[in-house]
């Protein structure tokens, strides 16, 4: 008998495009929400997008309650939920970076509250997926979230953040690639949970991309809109999923150790790229394709070495060796790398010198 089943849970209404930011609160009531809305943000995007939206609020006789968090962490989640309660919230918007977006998600997910996603850069894949990524001790959670129930993207908003938000989305996307790799490995040796439509998703996103690169330059807000598009495509595949798989491998665990090893030293978009240029030397050797990788990153500015990433050789060495225990995450680290073996392909692919 066939027992399978699956629920996918997707954004009802996705608004991209100059100066959208002014809909939000028409896409408010086009979803018939009503109450008090609590907007989840951080310093920069409050004063670029929170605020404004909240005066569009003001004038349409809604009063937001606005909360403004720093770092993804559970403690930031609670603190979050606490508002939310405190203050009689209806429902949560997130306004922001990855981030931000992460924490509402995460929040509205306990407190069973729509959420809607406002992303004020195109710096990473989780303005429509339905995970957060949280760091815990020596660990890094992708936990179940709260998908939202729309998203508005202005691309005048996007196209003005600095520069190096949008090519770390570039990175994060062109870092499907070894996730859907990895993830094809461990279907084969460890028999996981596999979908091929998410992963067929996942790469053919991370194949626009890379074949628009020349759209995407500083300035063009073209390029937030390519951007933008190709950042949704990958976190429904996330969404189709049901897991970060698509769009994770053990470039995000490479990435997370870092985060925890150099905290704050690069953009999570830039240090996925540069993980995905060594992974994908792991799995393909010198005929593989991280030299496309590599080229591709270059191509949109994205950093490439441990020096345009500002982390030392020696944190890159030991960022590979001790990331595969992260989390329980069957990638082309196996069991982990031993540090001639992980010196080896960050010299080989230029990482290091
Ligand atoms: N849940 C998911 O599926 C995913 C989650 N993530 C998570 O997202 C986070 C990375 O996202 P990021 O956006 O790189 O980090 P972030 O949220 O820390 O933002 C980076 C910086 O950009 C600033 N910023 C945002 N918009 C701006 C604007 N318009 N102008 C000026 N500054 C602006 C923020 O204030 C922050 O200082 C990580 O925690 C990562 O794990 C990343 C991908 C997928
Ligand atoms: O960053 C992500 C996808 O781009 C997902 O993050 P996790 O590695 O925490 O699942
Ligand atoms: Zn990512």
């Amino acid at each position: 008998m066939f027992e399978k089943s699956t629920w996918i849970r997707l954004p009802r209404n996705v608004v991209v495009g100059h100066g959208v930011r002014s809909a939000v609160v028409d896409v408010v009531d086009d979803l018939h929400l009503q109450g008090r809305p609590l907007f989840v943000t951080s310093p920069t995007p409050r004063e670029v997008a929170a605020d404004p939206i909240a005066a569009d609020f003001e004038a349409a006789g809604i009063e937001p309650k606005i909360v403004t968090v720093e770092k993804a962490t559970f403690d930031a989640v609670e603190r979050v939920i606490e508002v939310a309660e405190a203050e009689g919230a209806a429902y949560l918007v997130g306004i922001g970076g990855g981030k931000a977006i992460d924490i509402a998600k995460m929040a509205s997910y306990h407190l069973e509250m729509g959420f809607l996603s406002v992303p004020t850069a195109a710096s990473h894949d989780g303005i429509v997926s339905n995970r957060g990524s949280v760091p815990d001790g020596d660990s890094r959670h992708s936990v179940a979230a709260e998908p939202p129930l729309a998203v508005v993207a202005d691309t005048a908003t996007l196209a003005d953040a600095p520069w190096e938000l949008t090519t770390a989305g570039c990175a994060d996307i062109i870092s499907n690639y070894t996730a859907v790799m990895d993830w094809r490995l461990a279907k084969r040796l460890k028999d996981v949970e596999y979908s091929e439509y998410a992963a067929a998703l996942s790469e053919m996103t991370a194949e626009i991309l890379v074949d628009n690169a020349e759209l995407i330059r500083p300035g063009l807000e073209e390029s937030a809109w390519v951007v933008t598009k190709a950042l949704m495509s990958s976190g429904v595949a996330m969404s189709i999923a049901g897991s970060s798989r698509p769009a994770s491998g053990a470039e995000h665990l490479f990435s997370h150790q870092l985060d925890r090893l150099a905290p704050g030293a690069a953009l999570h978009g830039h240090q996925v790229g540069v993980g995905s240029v060594m992974t994908a030397y792991l799995h393909g050797g010198d005929r593989g394709i991280w030299r496309d990788i590599r080229n591709a990153l270059s191509s949109i500015d994205a950093p490439t070495t441990a020096a345009e990433l500002g982390i030392d050789d020696e944190t890159v060495v030991e960022a590979l060796t001790t990331c595969h225990e992260i989390r329980d995450r069957y990638t082309i680290l196996g069991d982990g790398m031993n540090e001639r073996a992980a010196r080896d392909v960050a010299k080989k692919t230029g990482v290091i010198d």
